[in-house]
């Protein structure tokens, strides 16, 4: 069973057309070759009777060949010496979906639909504090570096705890406003407190208002206001925002006077906006004022790449480090993350401050309770197959026929998993 495994890189592919694939250098002295793949096995090397040949000295003669199997590919390791890696795991022979990035010595190579320009890749794996080597997230890298500079609102959307913040907070790094970022969480204020607190007050203004008192949109001038929570922002409030985003003209409250600033805003939501529009709850010229431009924080589960990386960093910020296991990865990859990046960063620092016991039981580093290698084995696999039935009843929302085609098991068999498990199809957890 591989871990399930969604990228928006697969979404776009028809499975009834023949795959065409490009492989492409992302990282190491080969950067920028990419070879086109249309079918049969290639292999990748030093040698020059490889099909695709690179120059990194850590990369074996014929390291590793990869075989087209619809829009996945098997990827094998052809006894190199320095290995090949996937999901920060070294493998032997693996099955990766289009998306998927595999390492060998200190080159990456990414796997991407044939139509996918390499270009809009970033280089990066860092950007303004955001950590990513997976593909979605150098896509971004490479939108967040183009609109940065541009005057002209962002609407983030993305599920809760992928990045929202980090990403306008990135995007403000980059933008070279002279202001500073503000941040306002819509979702968190009272909504009474709401007019106040974003456009500020005059003394007297309601009882307890014993000050002028400036409000974020005044504190984001020149630089960057991060509404958080924007689907949050009342109905009523909402020509008031259109206008300081229109004009950069409001009032505070209890002033009559108007004041003029500027600033860029960035706006983030976990809701469907679209949707709040048609029901009503949002209006439709603040709503295509706001997703002039719309950057997409991709859940944790559709970049898996990012997994070591992102777990060794938290490691690192207390001091210490993780080393990941294969099958500690393997348990990893086939959660869901439904907190994504924050569920993961409380699974480190639970691991590293309370004990393994208190996180995923499979973060457990060497040392803890002693256990031979069948326990270990059947222990990390109870909790892999669990994870990958919970999130695969999740996607198929409940259909276990569904789910058993997508894993490519029998119905039979995949519904005594279930039992096993206790899960009930329809309901997720029994
Ligand atoms: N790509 C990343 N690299 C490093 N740290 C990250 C990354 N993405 C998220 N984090 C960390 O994960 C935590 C949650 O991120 P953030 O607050 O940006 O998410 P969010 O989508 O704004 O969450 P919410 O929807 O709950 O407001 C933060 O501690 C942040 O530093």
């Amino acid at each position: 069973m591989s871990p399930p495994r969604t990228s928006p890189l697969t979404e776009k592919t028809d499975p009834d057309s023949p795959p065409r694939v490009r492989l492409f250098v992302m990282e190491g002295p080969d950067r920028g070759r990419s070879i086109l793949f249309e079918g049969g096995t290639l292999v990748v090397g030093t040698l020059p009777s490889c099909q695709l040949v690179l120059t990194d000295d850590t990369v074996s003669r014929q390291h590793l060949s990869l075989e087209l199997l619809g829009p996945r590919a098997r990827v094998r390791d052809l006894g190199s010496r320095n290995g090949t890696r996937y999901l920060g795991a070294r493998v032997e022979v693996v099955e990766v979906p289009l998306g998927a990035i595999v390492s060998l010595g200190r080159t990456q190579l990414a796997l991407l639909p044939a139509d996918v320009e390499p270009e809009r890749f970033s280089e990066r794996t860092e950007l303004a504090g955001l950590l990513g080597r997976s593909l979605a997230m150098r896509r971004l890298f490479a939108e967040i570096e183009r609109v940065a500079p541009v005057d002209v609102p962002v609407l983030i959307q993305g599920e809760t705890g992928s990045g929202k913040e980090g990403i306008a907070r990135a995007l403000h790094a980059l933008s070279g406003r002279t202001g500073a970022l503000r941040a306002f969480d819509c979702g968190s204020v009272p909504p009474g407190l709401l007019p106040g607190m974003l456009f500020g007050h005059a003394r007297g203004a309601f009882t307890g208002a014993v000050a002028d008192t400036p409000g974020a949109v005044e504190a984001a001038h020149e630089g960057t206001l991060f509404l958080d929570e924007v689907a949050e922002l009342p109905l009523e409030l909402q020509p008031a925002f259109l206008r300081v985003l229109e004009t950069g003209r409001f009032s505070r409250l209890g002033e009559t006077r108007e004041r003029q600033v500027r600033f860029r805003l960035v706006a983030a939501t976990h809701r469907d906006l679209a949707a709040a529009m048609k029901k009503g709850t949002f209006r439709p010229d603040l709503y295509h004022r706001l997703a002039s431009i719309v950057l997409r924080a991709p859940p944790l589960r559709e970049r898996l790449d990012d997994i070591p990386l992102l777990a060794e960093h938290f490691a690192r910020s207390l001091g210490a480090s993780l080393p990941l296991s294969p099958a500690s990865l393997a348990t990893l990859s086939a959660y869901h993350w439904p907190g994504n990046v924050r569920e993961l960063r409380n699974a480190v620092e639970r691991t590293l401050t309370l004990g393994a016991e208190a996180a995923l039981p499979e973060l457990a580093p060497p040392g803890g309770a002693k256990e031979d290698f069948h326990a270990t084995r059947e222990r990390v696999l109870l909790a892999f197959e669990r994870s990958y039935l919970e999130a695969l009843l999740a996607r198929h929302r409940g259909s276990a026929s569904a789910a058993a085609r997508e894993a490519g098991l029998a119905r039979s068999y995949f519904y005594r998993l279930l039992k096993t498990h206790g899960l009930v199809p329809g309901r997720g957890k029994g």
